[in-house]
């Protein structure tokens, strides 16, 4: 039962840490720069406007077992809609003063709040503790798994210390009692427009498409200059212990000498390096070169049995692939000491983070197409029940549930 002057529930381990790698690899790979200095954020209708609808397949019955929680502990059965789902990160110099959660016109229809920690203090990230302003608990460490759910309102005021190393992530959702306000007829209007031209029937690819470059030029307020600051798809590859450069038949440097909207490069076919060598695998654009290092990251131990055909090779780095790599960077990385800041932990082994090798890359090339498939076609078989009901759920025939945590 919630008390009623500070109605508040923690529960552990919620979510399993497969579950939370999982996000954490979707918005490593699908987030922009977010609303706030040093916050990053991957919304669901992000995820559909790049081409990435299939990834918000694992965020449906997380959001389902949320919901039902949060109706049940607060009294309020079937009466709830999701107002917002979104992963945010918060990197180093990330904080938030006391607040609570409907303190704006604009956000009084938030009535409950629920943040998922994805990963956890002392190991992932420091600083970033969570306090309520009265009554027990007083403070919460995050840890990955671990939910939080609060009443919006001036019952439950919190606020969150500063980072002061690493990037601290969560999965939050807001509800409210008010349907015009349910993010599901959104989201589902929004994929039906997306996914008007695709059949369950036909095997598709699904590739990255990036938004606008200045949703990830960081900090968001030189985005118009490209001056200072990073790509952070460019700096994430680059915290993992990579580089890139354009394919063999391909010759951008004229654009990035000479027009200041060098963004647009990242939109074409790239490749990866590492070291001095090339990897001999042509990628579509950035975004989906970061989704096969982060899938990489993600699956790294689980791919040497991943049965696939698709052999990378490596190369020695010509001298101009060389010249290319490092003025790509300076395009793209132009403060790499922000980008390090922003992406990397201090206190993390770097050694885990950088490890690499040649099969285990191409196994992860190889499973993280049959990942994207595999989502893609669950979504496409779901979307006609959704729109039946509109609403976002586990349609019980496509299994979809078996992948849940009990
Ligand atoms: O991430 C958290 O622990 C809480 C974040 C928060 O208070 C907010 O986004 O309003
Ligand atoms: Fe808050």
């Amino acid at each position: 039962m919630a008390n009623p002057e500070h109605p508040r529930l923690i529960i552990h381990d919620f979510l399993s840490l497969d579950l939370c790698k999982e996000l954490g690899f979707i918005h490593k790979s699908c987030g922009t720069v977010g609303y706030r200095p040093n916050v990053f954020s991957t919304t669901l209708s992000h995820l559909i406007a790049t081409n990435c609808a299939h990834l918000i397949m694992p965020f449906v019955p997380i959001r389902e077992r949320l919901k039902e929680k949060v109706e049940e502990f607060f009294g309020c059965v079937f009466e709830l809609f999701v107002e917002f789902t979104g992963l945010i990160s918060w990197s180093r110099g990330a904080s938030i003063g006391w607040h609570s959660d409907d303190n704006r016109p604009y956000l009084k229809q938030r009535d409950f709040a629920a943040v998922c920690y994805l990963n956890s203090y002392g190991k992932d990230f420091k600083g970033g503790l969570f306090h309520f302003q009265d009554w027990e608990p007083t403070t919460i460490v995050p840890v990955a798994g671990d939910v939080v759910m609060y009443t919006a309102d001036s019952r439950n005021i919190h606020s969150v210390d500063e980072i002061t190393d690493g990037e601290r992530l969560t999965l939050t959702l807001w509800f409210s009692r008010d349907g015009s306000h349910d993010e599901d007829a959104k989201l589902i209007s929004f994929l039906s427009q997306s996914q008007l031209h695709r059949s369950i029937h036909e095997s598709h690819l699904f590739l990255p498409l990036p938004a606008s470059t200045k949703m990830y030029w960081f900090p968001p307020e030189q985005a118009s200059t490209y001056e200072s600051g990073c790509d952070i798809c460019f700096a994430r590859i680059h915290a993992l212990g990579y580089n890139l450069c354009f394919p063999q038949d391909k010759s951008c440097l004229s654009a990035l000498d000479t027009s200041n909207d060098f963004s647009e490069t990242l939109m074409e076919p790239l490749r990866l390096t590492r070291g001095e060598e090339l990897l001999d695998v042509e990628f579509v654009n950035i975004l989906h070169v970061l989704q096969a290092v982060q899938f990489y990251c993600w699956k790294a131990s689980e791919l040497q049995t991943f049965e696939h055909e698709k052999k990378i090779n490596r190369l020695p780095l010509s001298q101009s692939q060389r010249e290319e790599v490092n003025r790509l960077k300076c395009a793209f990385l132009k403060d790499e000491q922000l980008a390090e800041t922003l992406f990397s932990c201090t206190t993390r082994d770097k050694c885990e983070q950088h490890c690499f090798n040649l099969a285990g890359f191409s196994a992860a090339v190889a499973a993280w197409e049959a990942y994207c498939n595999k989502l893609g076609k669950e979504m496409l078989m779901s979307l006609p029940y959704w729109k039946t009901h509109q609403s976002i759920f586990c349609v019980p025939s496509l299994g979809l549930e078996e992948g849940t945590e009990t």
